[in-house]
Parts: C-alpha cells; sequence; structure tokens
C-alpha cells in the first residue's frame, strides 16, 4: 500500500492523473515539496469564531465563513458560483472576460455568451497542407460543395496526421468572427473542449496597436494581457501547447513586413511589436504555438497564403440559425414569434438579418415595438433601423434618470438630463466622426473630453459606447473606450454630420473655404456623394448610407425631440432628396471601372427611397422583351444590384444571357464573385477580361467560383498570365478553368503550371486546353502536375492541338477543304486547284468517272474532308446553290431518300438570289435575309450545332442554325442548281 501510494503521489505510477490530497496542515510536510503543485488551505473553514446573529459585527471572512457554514442564516439557501476547474490554469479573470458578453449586450447583465451564442454558418477554404494523404482524399471527392466547418472544429485535423498550425477565418463587419472565437475560448476554458491546449491567449489587434511605440518581449507582452502569468515562472513556452487568437487584423495598424523580415526567434528580449507579430505569424517565434487570425476580408489578402493551413469564412446565419438566434434572444416564446414575423414581412430586413450584429439591433428595436403593442412605422432601412436603436436607448437612458412619468416636481429635473443626455449623444457622434476620420476605433479619455463628453454621462449609454474593461492591465494604464460596432460609430459620424449642417449651417467634411458657405444642402450630399465614391477602401460607404437615410423626412420626424429644431424645409424637401438621387444615379452611369462603389451607390438610392432604376430592370427580367443591346451603364449596374440582392442563389451566371461584351462582365464582376459557375465562351473577351476576373474574383476573398469557362476567347498567353496570377492566390477557388480555343502556346502553359505550383491550397482539377498550341514543352509541365501526388489536379485536355490554332477569331477553326473529283457530278468542273466547282452546259465526259454512273445524276460534289469537333469554313457562291454537311454514306449516289437536306443524314442551306432555305429531312424553312456572296459555316459537332452566317466586311451575321445529335463525322458537299461555289483561304 505504502508503495502504492508513494509512487502514485510521485507520479510515477498513472502519470497523467492529477492527485487530491486531503490532509491535517501538520501532515502536508511529510510530502516533498517539488510533488505538490498547489496547497489550498482550509483551516479557516475549521477553527473560525462562530457567528449566529446576523447584527453583530464581524470581519467579512468571518461573514461569509459562517454564511457558507449555516451558522448563521440557517434557513437561507447559499448558491455559490465558481470557476470550472479547468479555469484554474488560466489567468486571473479570463473565464469571467469571455463568459460576460462585452459591450454589444453590456445591459443585459444576464446576457451571457453560451445563452446567446447561436451556432454560426462557416465555410471551409481548401486545406493547405502538403500532405499526400489530404490531397488524394481531395481528389477522390468529385462534386464539390460548399464545405461547412462548425467553429469549434476550426483546427480539427480533416485527416489523421494533418497538422493545422494557423486558421485565418475572415467574414465582414459584425458577421460573428469574434463570437465565434470567444466561444471557442469559452469551451476550452470550462474544459468541454480542446484539453490538450494549456494556455489560450487572445490578443486582439486592437489592443496590440497601442504598444506599437514601445519594444516588448513576446514573454512580456502576454505578461501584459495576462498579469498572472508573471508568476507562473515558466520558463520554456514551447513545452506547452499554446493557441494564440489574433482578433480583428483588419484593426491592426502595426507595419507587418512579411517579405524581407529580420528573423526572431527569442520570447524573451525586446523588440518591436511588429517585428514580434510578423514572427509569430511566420512562426519563427513560437513555432509550435497554434495561431487563430481573424479578419475582414479586403486586410486578409496582407496575410502570406503559405503560412495558413486553413482559411474559413463565417457566412452569419442561414435561415434555420437566424429563427434559432430569435427563439433564443427572447425567453418568451410569444415575443420571439412575434418578432420573427415582423423580420418576415420585410425581405429586406430579412435578408439582412444573416448578420448577427444586425440581429441583434434589430431585436432590441422590435422587442421595444412590441412591449408597446404598437404596429406602425417599422423601419424598412438601415438608418430606420439604427434610427429606431439610438432612440431606444435615449428612452432607456431617460428611465434610468428616474421617474418616467412627468410630474411638476419632476419636469424640470427631466428636461434637464434629457438635455444633457442628448447632448452626450451629439458628442459621441463628434467623436465618432473624428474617429472615422483618423481611422480610430479605441477612444482615451481625452480622446472624450476633447469633444465635451463626460465619462459618467456617457457610461448610461452602454448600448453606444463602452469601456474596455481591462482591471488586469498593467501596461497600458488608460482607460480605453470604444463604440459598441463599427456600424454605431459610422451612424452616430453621420448624425453629428447632419445635426452639424442643419442646425449650425457648419459643413464638417467640407474644407472652410469662403465657397463652402454657399454650398446648398443639395450640394452639401453631393460633397458626401464625392467623398464616399473617391475613397477606395469603402471607409465611408455606410456613413454616406446613413448620412442619405438622414436627410429623409420620416427620420428627421423621428430625431426631431433629439435635434431640437423644426425641421429645416430646404433641408427635407423633396426636391433635395430627389437632385441627390438623380446626382447618384449620374455617379452611377459615369462610373465603368468599379462596379463594387455602384453596389454601394444603389444601397443608398434605397435609403432615399428611389426605386426606380431596380424597378425598371425588374420589369424588363420579367417581361419577354429584354433590350440588353440598348442598355444604359446605369442599367448595367441596376440589373447587376438586381441579381445581387435576389432572393435566388445565383448557381450559374451566363454572360451570353445578357450581352456577349468586355465591358458588361467587367461591370457584373460582383455577380461572377457570389455565382459558383461563370460560362464566358465565345464572348469575344480579351486581356483585360482576364485582370478583372484575377483582381475582383479569383483573389476575393469570399468569392464562391468554382467553375469558369473562357473558351474562344483571344485571351493570348497575355491574358492566360493575368489569369494564373489569379490561380496563384490563395483565396482561388477554382477547380474546372476552360480555356479551350484562346491561343495559348508553350508559354502560357508554364505560367498555368508556375501558378498552380505556387500554390499550396490549389483546388484546380480540371483544365481544358484543346484547340491552343501548348507544344510538347507545353504539355509535359503540365502533365508532370497530373502526375504529382501532392496536386489536385486530375487532367488537362490537349485535343485539337496546332499551330493553326494560333490564327485569330474563328480562323483557327478553319477546315482547310478540298473537293472530292470522284465525288463531282457530270455536270461540275473543277477549277483552281480543285477550290472552285462550276455548273457547265455541255458535259463532258470523263473516263475515269465511269465506274459507277449512277452517282453523278445530281449535281452535286463532297469534300473529302470528314468533320468533327469544331470547324469553320466560307465559300463563295453563285447562282442557286446548296451548302451542306451530310454523312459519308449519304447522298452520294442517285437514291430514293432525296438530295442534300432532304433526309436525315444531311443538312444544307439552299442560296438563290431571292433569299435562304434552311433544309433537312422533309421539311424547309424560308429565311428572309438578303443574300450575301460568302457563306460562313461552323459546326459544333459536340455541341450538336451548325450555323450559316453571312460575312462580309462588316463581320458575320447569323441566317440559320440547325440543331442535332450528330453522330458521325459530317462532309462538306454542295448542291448546285447552276452556278458555282469557290472554297475560301482563311
Ligand atoms: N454566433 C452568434 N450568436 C449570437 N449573436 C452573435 C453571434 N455572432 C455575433 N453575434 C452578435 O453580433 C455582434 C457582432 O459580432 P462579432 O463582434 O463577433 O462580429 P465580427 O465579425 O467580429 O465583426 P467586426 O469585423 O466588426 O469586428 C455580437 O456582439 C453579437 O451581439
Amino acid at each position: 500500500m505504502d508503495v502504492l501510494l508513494t509512487n502514485l503521489i510521485k507520479g510515477k505510477l498513472l502519470p497523467k492523473a492529477h492527485v487530491w490530497i486531503v490532509s491535517q496542515p501538520e501532515g502536508v510536510h511529510k510530502i516533498p515539496s517539488e510533488y505538490i503543485k498547489k496547497t489550498v488551505h482550509c483551516e479557516d473553514f475549521g477553527n473560525n469564531e462562530t457567528l449566529t446573529d446576523v447584527r453583530e459585527q464581524a470581519s467579512v471572512d468571518v461573514l461569509l465563513i459562517n454564511l457558507i457554514k449555516g451558522t448563521l442564516l440557517p434557513n437561507a439557501r447559499v448558491w455559490i458560483t465558481s470557476q470550472p476547474p479547468a479555469a484554474e490554469k488560466l489567468p486571473d479573470n479570463f473565464v469571467d472576460r469571455i463568459t460576460e458578453i462585452r459591450g454589444i449586450d453590456r445591459q443585459k447583465t444576464s446576457a451571457l455568451l453560451n445563452e446567446v451564442f447561436t451556432d454560426l454558418y462557416i465555410i471551409e477554404g481548401e486545406a493547405a497542407q502538403n500532405e499526400t494523404q489530404q490531397v488524394q482524399d481531395a481528389k477522390f471527392k468529385t462534386v464539390k460543395e460548399e464545405t461547412t466547418i462548425k467553429y469549434c472544429d476550426i483546427f480539427k485535423p480533416a485527416i489523421s496526421n494533418q497538422n493545422i498550425k494557423t486558421v485565418l477565418t475572415i467574414g465582414v463587419a459584425g458577421i460573428g468572427k469574434t463570437f465565434a472565437s470567444m466561444k471557442y475560448i469559452l469551451d476550452w476554458a470550462e474544459g468541454k473542449a480542446d484539453k490538450n491546449i494549456f494556455f489560450i491567449f487572445p490578443l486582439p489587434f486592437r489592443e496590440l496597436n497601442l504598444r506599437k511605440d514601445k519594444e516588448h518581449s513576446l514573454e512580456d507582452l502576454i505578461h501584459q494581457f495576462f498579469p498572472a502569468l508573471k508568476n507562473s515562472e515558466i520558463t520554456d513556452y514551447d513545452k506547452y501547447e499554446i493557441l494564440i487568437v489574433l482578433d480583428g487584423f483588419d484593426e491592426c495598424r502595426l507595419d507587418l513586413e512579411f517579405s524581407e523580415i529580420s528573423k526572431w526567434t527569442d520570447v524573451a528580449t525586446a523588440t518591436s511589436v511588429n517585428v514580434l507579430l510578423s514572427n509569430l505569424l511566420l512562426g519563427n517565434l513560437l513555432p509550435k504555438a497554434q495561431i487563430w487570425i481573424t479578419s475582414r476580408p479586403a486586410a486578409s489578402n496582407n496575410i502570406p497564403p503559405e503560412k495558413v493551413d486553413r482559411m474559413t469564412e463565417v457566412r452569419g446565419f442561414n435561415d434555420e440559425q437566424r429563427e434559432k438566434y430569435f427563439m433564443k434572444r427572447f425567453s418568451d416564446e410569444e415575443m420571439a414569434h412575434k418578432i420573427l414575423a415582423h423580420v418576415k414581412k420585410s425581405r429586406n430586413l430579412y435578408i439582412m438579418c444573416h448578420i448577427p450584429v444586425f440581429c441583434w439591433i434589430t431585436s432590441k428595436v422590435l422587442e421595444d415595438f412590441v412591449t408597446r403593442n404598437q404596429n406602425e412605422g417599422l423601419p424598412k432601412t438601415l438608418t430606420d433601423m439604427y434610427t429606431l436603436f439610438l432612440l431606444l436607448q435615449r428612452r432607456q437612458t431617460k428611465v434610468k434618470f428616474g421617474n418616467n412619468q412627468p410630474s411638476s416636481e419632476t419636469s424640470e429635473m427631466e428636461t434637464c438630463c434629457d438635455t444633457s443626455s442628448d447632448e452626450t449623444i451629439l458628442s459621441l457622434g463628434k467623436l465618432a466622426f473624428k474617429g472615422l476620420e483618423e481611422k480610430i476605433l479605441l477612444f482615451t479619455e481625452e480622446d472624450l473630453t476633447g469633444c465635451g463628453i463626460d465619462i459618467t454621462k456617457a457610461a448610461v449609454f452602454s448600448g453606444l459606447f463602452t469601456q474596455i474593461k481591462r482591471e488586469y492591465h498593467g501596461f497600458y494604464q488608460q482607460k480605453l473606450f470604444c463604440f459598441v460596432h463599427l456600424s454605431i460609430q459610422e451612424y452616430l459620424a453621420a448624425l453629428h454630420v447632419f445635426y452639424s449642417f442643419s442646425n449650425k449651417g457648419e459643413k464638417v467634411f467640407i474644407e472652410p473655404t469662403s465657397a463652402a458657405s454657399d454650398l446648398t444642402a443639395s450640394d452639401f450630399y453631393k460633397k458626401a456623394v464625392d467623398k464616399a465614391f473617391e475613397n477606395k477602401n469603402g471607409d465611408w460607404d455606410m456613413f454616406l448610407r446613413f448620412l442619405l437615410g438622414l436627410s429623409m423626412e420620416s427620420n428627421q420626424d423621428l430625431l426631431q425631440e433629439l435635434l431640437k429644431r423644426t425641421i429645416n424645409n430646404e433641408l427635407t424637401k423633396m426636391n433635395t432628396n430627389k437632385e441627390t438621387a438623380e446626382y447618384i444615379k449620374e455617379k452611377i452611369r459615369e462610373n465603368n471601372s468599379d462596379p463594387d462603389k455602384n453596389l454601394n451607390l444603389f444601397y443608398c438610392l434605397n435609403e432615399l427611397n428611389d426605386h426606380t432604376l431596380v424597378q425598371e430592370i425588374k420589369n424588363y427580367l420579367h417581361s419577354e422583351t429584354k433590350p440588353f443591346e440598348h442598355f444604359t451603364t446605369s442599367q448595367w449596374s441596376a440589373l447587376t444590384f438586381v441579381l445581387l440582392t435576389s432572393d435566388e442563389k445565383l448557381e450559374v451566371f451566363d454572360l451570353k444571357k445578357y450581352l456577349k461584351s468586355e465591358k458588361v462582365l467587367l461591370g457584373m464582376l460582383p455577380v461572377v464573385r457570389v455565382s459558383n459557375t461563370t460560362l464566358l465562351s465565345w464572348c469575344e473577351l480579351s486581356e483585360e477580361s482576364c485582370h478583372g476576373l484575377t483582381s475582383a474574383v479569383l483573389s476575393y476573398p469570399s468569392s464562391n467560383l468554382t467553375e469558369l469557362d473562357l473558351s474562344h476567347n483571344d485571351l493570348l498567353d497575355a491574358g492566360v498570365m493575368r489569369l494564373a496570377d489569379g490561380l496563384k492566390n490563395i483565396n482561388c477557388k477554382l477547380e474546372i478553368l476552360k480555356l479551350a480555343g484562346c491561343q495559348v502556346t508553350e508559354n502560357g502553359c508554364s505560367y498555368l503550371a508556375k501558378a498552380i505550383e505556387s500554390n499550396r491550397v490549389s483546388s484546380l482539377k480540371f483544365l481544358d486546353l484543346t484547340y491552343n498550341h501548348p507544344g510538347e514543352n507545353g504539355m509535359n509541365v503540365l502533365s508532370a502536375i497530373v502526375e504529382n501526388p501532392d496536386k489536385t489536379l486530375e487532367k488537362v485536355c490537349f485535343d485539337h492541338g496546332g499551330k493553326h490554332r494560333l490564327k485569330p477569331g474563328w480562323n483557327k477553326y478553319g477546315a482547310d477543304l478540298t473537293f472530292d473529283g470522284n465525288t463531282a457530278s457530270k455536270r461540275l468542273v473543277l477549277l483552281e486547284v480543285n477550290k472552285k466547282a462550276k455548273t457547265v452546259s455541255k458535259v463532258e465526259e470523263v473516263p475515269t468517272r465511269t465506274y459507277n454512273e449512277r452517282r453523278f445524276k445530281r449535281t452535286q460534289i463532297f469534300c473529302n474532308e470528314g468533320l468533327e469537333g469544331l470547324c469553320y469554313w466560307e465559300v463563295e457562291w453563285k447562282g442557286k446553290v446548296g451548302i451542306a454537311v451530310a454523312y459519308a454514306d449519304v447522298g452520294r449516289t442517285w437514291d430514293s431518300d432525296g438530295g442534300l437536306g432532304c433526309n436525315h443524314w444531311s443538312w444544307s442551306l439552299l442560296c438563290s438570289k431571292t433569299g435562304y432555305t434552311a433544309m433537312h429531312k422533309r421539311t424547309s424553312i424560308e429565311i428572309n435575309a438578303p443574300p450575301c456572296e460568302k457563306i460562313g459555316v461552323f459546326l459544333d459537332w459536340e455541341g450538336g450545332t451548325l450555323s450559316y452566317y453571312s460575312v462580309s466586311s462588316e463581320g458575320r451575321s447569323l441566317i440559320h442554325t440547325f440543331k442535332a445529335k450528330f453522330t458521325a463525322e459530317l462532309f462538306p458537299a454542295f448542291w448546285f442548281k447552276k452556278g458555282s461555289i469557290t472554297l475560301s483561304d482563311l
């Protein structure tokens, strides 16, 4: 027994077991101190003085001990809450900080993360491991679906042996990135998950920014965030499994440098935070630690892709999760149903509610509506919602100040409180605007006082503005504040600008020049439109939406009391709004280069209640006539907006359904981004489209595109080089890329090969390079990648290659035809080295033809070449002729099946001075088109089409298309009433 116990305590027996020894104090010395990790003294409970009278004076300790022991208030129930055991290894206050929802739900003290957290829709990008097994696994997944991942599995390997060290999670503002990471940490702290992880260090960029001016060691930095660790005497961090959560990379104001970085591996020596963070991300510092970075999409491009092992994107709530959110949010089920019903009433609102932060604001506002039994004035626009939210905060503050029922004694006090709280709101607006201008998200006390804000008064607006709770803060002594969400900062900034202009005539964001003072209201809004429009990063886009929303009378009615003014007629005149709307439409018309900017302008029109453009497009889409050829730029932008905001998921985007035009494509790139498949073949595109696709789609983090068909456009190697840049990008999710007939040579192939080689997360499986000229080398470099088990590429098609494929346009499909003299009728003569056939009036007997006289009874001739695949040829004709194709054994003899175009196995276009007739089987279709001397024939054998075109110096114009399922080679053939056919050279 002794041996057993000794070895158990020493850790030799059951080395991983926790051992808890309970002993009288005098027995403790018998256990060697090196085997004791922690001693808890319980003697206070044993020999303390007894207290029975609640009126008796005693120390807090004595009071508590007696309460717990039950000697004091013996009938009272005592509820002791404690941190769970896993939290023992955590720094002080850690669980509290995570459990309690900071900022955004502060007012509701009972709001615990576990209570409100609703599962999120998160998708996984391709894993970036080099592991053969994983790649092979990926190869067998034939159908690519969006892979969803649960927040708790973010670091879970997809296959065994996979090491996921760094995860990047992206998502738009308020979509739930921070929440997902907090819930992950909480699960761990509660011992529910990731028990192998010893420490999790959340280091938000917001707060790391504050340390950028001084040098720190990584250890120091950790101690600043978690002072309790100072006493932990950890000497070797590599001994522990550590997860570092770097939240909000988009807010990073450090100059992280990943390329020519000075390598830093020392945890204990001080250097700049820039160097520490860059080295942490590159894996030089704490090489074994796992890293979780969250970021809004645009900023995430700066993270070196090869260092990211898994990309995930938070997409917010899907329909089911959205409903769950509202059901969880309200303990009163009836209330939850009512609110959901309100949300569902407005399609706009319902769609916006896929963003959790918007759900939160919506639930606050609608809860108030339902409680007050109010059905009128439900919010319709984004600004409506935020205005109502602000008014709710204002009313709640009023209630906090005391009596809500005005009476003669309290009214003066109330007015005073109202005034001061309204002033606080307006000052918060000033601070918000200053923050937007200077790109500040965290504010110090000086910032607040600088804007005339009294901290104690601002504290009551905890639904808008909050102090960052950091009692454990060792390093940064100042108190720090922030708006509960950036969108609230943007709304308040717009309110400030609106208020300054309408009440004081100040144009805050316009340089104080004399000209500015003469600005009319509509000029003022136009300047705001320009300001947002000119900002590349879209920093002022939301602000503009709010400012324009505030210019609406409906919003000003709501805010009248807060703004303490009668409505300035000029500001709300319908004319002003109309003028602004027209100005925005003009901007949309003029802007051909940045489709995303136009989208924001459409959202602005929505705020101004101007739906004319959008409605017009919706009408077109529902009508028979879709005059896309005559669409203006603004109509194209409106179409883009309509497609993007449609309820239906856009699986396939086919440009040909609208207009084959490069300019149109470039304007509709945001639509390409959300589609899974984009079809752009035969659209007359050039290198410019490749450039646009790479920058706005393939490199775009949240693009959905997995299949891209760019075939039969003259992209050349230059275009392929642009596309290769996209293929290199970590965000590129393409699995199928079709570049048939794009004039690609060996060079183009090597750009593609290098791109696929260099992208660790390349998911490309199929590459179509038919009808190009890859040459031996081009084929070899790409085939080598197919052979490489570390790469997902399964197949590259090189069929129908050759030098002639480098000809421009349709000439690359040119069929080099010659007449087969043996099939020529006696009435025909062949001229110009078998390129011209002509009827003659006097038939001359040709001795070589006599072996089968019957075949010459029809005046026709066939070509030698049997065609499949894509082929194009042109002929010049005179007289009355039939231009046809037929299977090999058809119609060459005089038989009962009739001539060319009169049976199942041939198709013909009869050409004469009066027009054309399309003939197949026994049907013929008259085509009313002016006769043209030159006819182009395009055969897409696999696609099952045979098209005839008139060809002139103005281009090609379609005469007729036959559709059929071709089953064998087709031979060009010609029938003559009288006249001639010349095969043209291409
Ligand atoms: N899973 C969730 N369940 C319930 N509420 C959520 C969830 N995710 C987010 N929210 C709500 O949305 C708010 C914003 O979420 P969060 O701060 O995580 O967004 P974010 O993506 O980090 O945004 P930002 O990029 O602006 O920092 C939260 O404070 C919370 O009210």
